[in-house]
């Protein structure tokens, strides 16, 4: 078989804040094609981990590689100008504009401006690429001129998801992207996400979901104490003991080695 590619890396990430230390030499690696389930206890470092990727935060130690080139962001911008987008656990959508506005908040298309200076905001050519690119990723959401304040929690979700979905050019994160949402919505954002990694975009999801992350993940990481303790593969490891090395019930070493996927 030949080796996976790497989309993604980072070696020995370390994080403090002030006494605390949340990344203690956290390893990471997303391969292209895959949902990578990013799973760990309360305090085990997942947030922190996700902030170095996406740009949120700077580490102390470590390097992080995307498609084996170190980068150094210093925002969120560069992490967005990198191809890498984030759906926040808080969500960042705007109630009150239309699904179209909140698909182009922030990178609003604008017709060409006389003398150098900038346009006005496009409104008609978002509205149909808006439509495009909600319907490449299947989303079925009638009416893109509807305000998202009256979409469901789950559709708005599928707003946040679609929006990174749609302009990630390599990576989509997505923090606890089904925390709060029932069970049919939270199905309505999980096959989207798998939409997203179908079209090419490789994902990694945190979640505390474990039905969730078992049915989605192509790979699991676990964070534990501000580590990596393993990476390992939903089809050859039950439930339970993936719980257990979370929790350090278990080590890896109990393990079997079929069900690790490092
Ligand atoms: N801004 C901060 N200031 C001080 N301590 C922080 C900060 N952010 C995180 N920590 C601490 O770092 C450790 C790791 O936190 P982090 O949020 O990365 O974990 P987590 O796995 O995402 O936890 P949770 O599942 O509870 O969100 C915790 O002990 C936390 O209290």
């Amino acid at each position: 078989m030949s080796a996976p590619q790497i989309v993604m890396q980072a070696k020995g990430l370390v994080k403090r804040y002030g006494q605390v230390t949340a990344l203690d030499g956290a390893d990471f690696e997303l391969r292209a094609g895959e949902i990578l389930a990013v799973i760990g206890d309360n305090g085990a470092g997942k947030s922190s981990l996700i902030k170095c990727l996406s740009g949120a935060t700077i580490p102390d130690e470590g390097e992080i590689l995307l498609d084996g080139k170190v980068i150094h962001f210093k925002s969120p911008i560069d992490a967005r100008m990198s191809g890498i987008e984030t759906v926040y656990q808080d969500l960042a959508v705007a109630p009150a504009m239309t699904i179209s506005e909140n698909l182009f908040l922030g990178r609003e298309l604008r017709r060409p401006g006389l003398l150098g200076k900038l346009g006005f905001i496009d409104k008609k050519r978002m509205l149909s690429e808006s439509i495009t690119r909600m319907n490449d990723l299947k989303v079925g959401i009638r009416s893109m001129t509807q305000a998202v304040e009256t979409l469901s929690g789950g559709q708005r979700q599928c707003v946040a998801v679609g929006r990174a979905a749609a302009f990630a050019q390599h990576v989509v994160i997505m923090d606890e992207p089904t925390a709060a949402l029932g069970v049919k919505e939270g199905n309505m954002v999980l096959e989207l996400i798998r939409r997203v990694r179908d079209k090419g975009l490789p994902v990694v999801l945190i979640s505390h979901n474990m039905p969730h992350v078992f049915e989605v993940a192509d790979r699991i990481h676990i964070a534990r104490l501000g580590k990596r303790a393993a990476v390992v593969n939903p089809k050859k490891i039950s439930m339970s003991d993936t719980v257990a090395v979370m929790t350090g019930a278990k080590s890896v070493d109990e393990l079997p080695e079929e069900a690790l996927a490092f």
